[in-house]
């Protein structure tokens, strides 16, 4: 039941898209294989226009790390590309333009947080201090504070801190605000939105914390066992979808269009995938994100097959 909305590019007359309206990130036939059989991603093709805020959403082990790892150039694709600015390959001045916020967050522990930003400053020839420093002092964090010193949400600080001061046309954020407390990440979600409004940066978000994408993501990518199986204009995909509501029993629901049904009682619910009128004595709602993503995240796709069983399928 894989369904897949794709965002559509802006072409000029000729048919060829201009330099400026290219897509920040696209992929092709991608595909990224670990050692052994295991296919971490495959047959992924989807496109996240430039200036979006784009949330990467799918299970533990789905492959969003890999693919934001794909995206800053820190592994290769095993078949397919992944284009970033329309650039298939890395290069110093297509590195400038990106940066990356892993899970791990790594960070040297003996240094001060001041230290910390002035290898940033040291290393980023476009350095944005004010930015750095911003999101420091938010957090009321002390400059010469050890990072080995910081609890967990406080280094994250420090890391969104290098992340922006980068000045970075791409942001890769890989599960960013999973150990700050609820006031900061609200505060750096602001922070991160302000950056896309202002200066068009291009945001590809991971999180498990539904809620907290809702208002912040304007695209959408859902990864489901190593494959798209939603990505698109985030209002385009609501538009698409309906939630269903009503007694079960006396009418049949709408048949193949249903990517969830759940029956309590009389009771049934079921997201469907139209945005057309559907008969029957049913209740239609345009569903939440996370209604949405949560009825997806409960129908998972089977995991994707190995190697060798898709090519003696083929
Ligand atoms: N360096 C690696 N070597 C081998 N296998 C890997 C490596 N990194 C990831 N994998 C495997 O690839 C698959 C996808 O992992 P990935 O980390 O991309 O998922 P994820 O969606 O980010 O998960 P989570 O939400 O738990 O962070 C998993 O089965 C994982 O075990």
């Amino acid at each position: 039941m894989t369904h897949a909305i794709h965002a559509t590019d802006a072409t000029d007359a000729t048919g060829a898209i201009p330099a400026d309206d290219r897509p920040a990130v696209e992929a092709v036939g991608l595909g990224k294989r670990y050692r052994g059989d295991l296919w971490a991603l495959r047959d992924c093709d989807f496109a996240v226009p430039a200036g979006r805020i784009c949330g990467v959403v799918g299970a533990n082990g789905a492959g969003k790390s890999t693919l934001l790892t794909l995206a800053a150039r820190l592994v290769a694709p095993t078949e397919g590309e992944l284009r970033v600015f329309g650039e298939t390959s890395s290069t110093p001045e297509s590195r400038a333009r990106v940066a990356h916020l892993t899970q791990e967050k790594s960070l040297y522990p003996s240094f001060t947080v001041a230290e910390t930003l002035r290898i940033g400053r040291e290393l980023n020839p476009g350095w944005d201090e004010d930015a750095a420093q911003r999101v420091i002092e938010l957090g009321e964090l002390r400059p010469h504070a050890r990072i080995g010193s910081l609890s967990g949400g406080q280094r994250t600080r420090v890391a969104i801190a290098l992340t922006l001061g980068k000045r970075a046309d791409l942001l890769l954020l890989d599960e960013p605000m999973a150990d700050l407390d609820p006031l900061a990440r609200h505060e750096l979600m602001g922070v991160l939105m302000a950056e896309a409004a202002e200066r068009g940066t291009t945001i590809l978000v991971s999180s498990h914390i539904l809620p907290e994408l809702d208002g912040v993501i304007d695209h959408l990518l859902l990864v489901q066992a190593g494959r798209i199986r939603l990505s698109g204009d985030l209002d385009e995909i609501l538009d698409g979808h309906q939630l269903l509501t009503g007694v079960a029993e006396g009418a049949d629901l709408p048949d193949g269009i249903a990517v969830e049904r759940r029956v309590r009682g009389r009771q049934v619910t079921a997201l469907l995938r139209t945005g057309e009128p559907v008969d029957g004595p049913w209740e239609l709602t345009r569903p939440s994100l996370e209604e949405l993503l949560l009825a997806y995240l409960r129908t998972p796709l089977p995991p994707h097959p190995t190697a060798p069983d898709r090519e003696a399928a083929a």
